[in-house]
C-alpha cells in the first residue's frame, strides 16, 4: 500500500454569517424575469421600509459607462442576453455594500444562475483569511408570463441595447434555463416569496407590503 498524501487545504480562520465590512447585514434577493417588475417595485420598498437597492444590472451598465476594462466584455454579454462572469458582478455587490451606510439590501437581478448564488454564498473578503457566508433573509420573486413581459420591455423606452426583440428572445431564453433553477433552489430552502407581478403596480406593491411588514424602520 502507497502511502496517501492529501492535499494541502486553505481553511480560512473564520466563517461568519452575513457580516460585510464590520456590519451585519440583511439583503433580499429579488428575482423574476426581464420586465417583471423588479426595479420598479425595488423603489417603492425603498421609500416605504429603508433598504438600500442594488441592481445587477444597473451596476454592470455603470461601469460599461465608467470606461472599464471589461467594459466591452460586459456589454457584448448583455447585447447576448447572457450572464456575466460571477466575479465582475459579485466585486461591484460587495463594493456597493461596503461602501453604503445601509445594513438592509435588496439585491435586484442575482443571482441569476447557479454560479451567481455559489460564489455569492462564499464571499472572501480580500486581504483576509476572513471568509463570510451571506445568505439572503428571503428571495422575493416576480412572476410574470413572457407575453406581458415582452410587451412592458417593449414599451420601457430606455434606449437600453437588449431591449430588443432578438435580445429579449435570448434574455428569456436565459431566464428559463439559468434563472428559475435559482428559484426553484431557494424554493426547496422554503426561502421563496412568490408575487403575481401581471397585476397592475399598485396591487402588486400591496403583496409586497405585506411582506416586507416586519422590516417597517423604527420611527425616530
Ligand atoms: N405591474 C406592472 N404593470 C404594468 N407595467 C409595469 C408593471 N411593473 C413595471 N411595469 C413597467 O414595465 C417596464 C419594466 O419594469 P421594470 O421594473 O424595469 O422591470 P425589471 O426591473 O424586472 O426588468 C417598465 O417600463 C415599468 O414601468
Ligand atoms: N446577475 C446579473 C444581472 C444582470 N446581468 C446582465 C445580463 C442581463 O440580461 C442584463 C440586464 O439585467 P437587468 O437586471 O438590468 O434587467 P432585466 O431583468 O433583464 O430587465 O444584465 C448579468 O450578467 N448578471
Amino acid at each position: 500500500m502507497g502511502t496517501v498524501v492529501d492535499a494541502p487545504v486553505v481553511v480560512a480562520e473564520e466563517v461568519t454569517e452575513n457580516m460585510l465590512g464590520g456590519k451585519k447585514v440583511t439583503v433580499v434577493f429579488v428575482l423574476g424575469g426581464p420586465g417583471s417588475g423588479k426595479g420598479t417595485q425595488c423603489a417603492n420598498i425603498v421609500e416605504h421600509f429603508g433598504f438600500t437597492h442594488l441592481s445587477a444590472g444597473d451596476l454592470l451598465r455603470a461601469e460599461i459607462k465608467s470606461g472599464s476594462e471589461n467594459g466591452t466584455m460586459i456589454e457584448n454579454m448583455i447585447k447576448e442576453g447572457k450572464i456575466v462572469p460571477s466575479e465582475v458582478t459579485i466585486k461591484l455587490l460587495q463594493d456597493a455594500m461596503i461602501k453604503s451606510e445601509n445594513d438592509k439590501f435588496l439585491i435586484d437581478g442575482f443571482p441569476r444562475n447557479e454560479e451567481n448564488r455559489a460564489a455569492f454564498e462564499n464571499v472572501t473578503i480580500s486581504f483576509s483569511l476572513f471568509q463570510t457566508k451571506i445568505s439572503p433573509a428571503f428571495v422575493l420573486f416576480f412572476d410574470c408570463s413572457e407575453e406581458e413581459m415582452e410587451r412592458r420591455l417593449l414599451g420601457r423606452n430606455q434606449g437600453r441595447v437588449d431591449d430588443n426583440i432578438e435580445t429579449i428572445k435570448k434574455r428569456f431564453k436565459t431566464f428559463v434555463e439559468s434563472s428559475l433553477p435559482v428559484i426553484e433552489h431557494y424554493s426547496s430552502k422554503d426561502k421563496v416569496k412568490k408575487i403575481d407581478a401581471a397585476k397592475p403596480i399598485l396591487e402588486v406593491f400591496e403583496d409586497v407590503k405585506a411582506i416586507f411588514a416586519p422590516y417597517v424602520p423604527k420611527a425616530e
